[in-house]
């Protein structure tokens, strides 16, 4: 694996769901499977079910053995963004607000 590993915000996974471009979030980690799909020995339908979401909890309920995560070291493209979308409501908005309450936040401190 050439490509450097890098940073994916959960809106940006949201959009890698399809089957020429899938990609899994497992604890906090990016895993591009689209390759791995036709090889995963659950099937592929189980990996597009999960493209583009946090499938940790899915995952650890099948109790992987070591050689799917040995296997899984060679899938990983990146890792998740620190910042974590809660809700629906569009990206730039949560930033604006934040943005909003630390400004409050520096001008109570004065
Ligand atoms: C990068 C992610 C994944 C890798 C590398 C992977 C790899 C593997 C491997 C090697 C096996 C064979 C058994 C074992 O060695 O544990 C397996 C089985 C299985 N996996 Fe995955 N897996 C991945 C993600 C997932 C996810 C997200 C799900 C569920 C949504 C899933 C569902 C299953 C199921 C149901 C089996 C059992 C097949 C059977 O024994 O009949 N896997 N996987």
């Amino acid at each position: 694996m050439t490509e450097k590993r890098r940073e994916f915000s959960a809106a940006e996974l949201a959009t890698l769901s399809s089957r020429n471009n899938l990609h899994l979030l497992i604890s906090g980690k990016v895993y591009d499977v689209h390759e791995f799909l036709h090889d995963h020995p659950g099937g592929d339908l189980v990996l597009l079910g999960e493209g583009g979401k946090d499938a940790t909890k899915a995952f650890e309920d099948i109790q992987h053995t070591d050689d799917a995560k040995e296997l899984m070291e060679e899938l990983l493209v990146g890792y998740q963004t620190g910042e974590r979308i809660t809700t629906q409501e569009p990206k730039q908005i949560q930033i604006e607000r934040k943005t909003a309450i630390s400004r409050k936040k520096e001008h109570e401190d004065y």
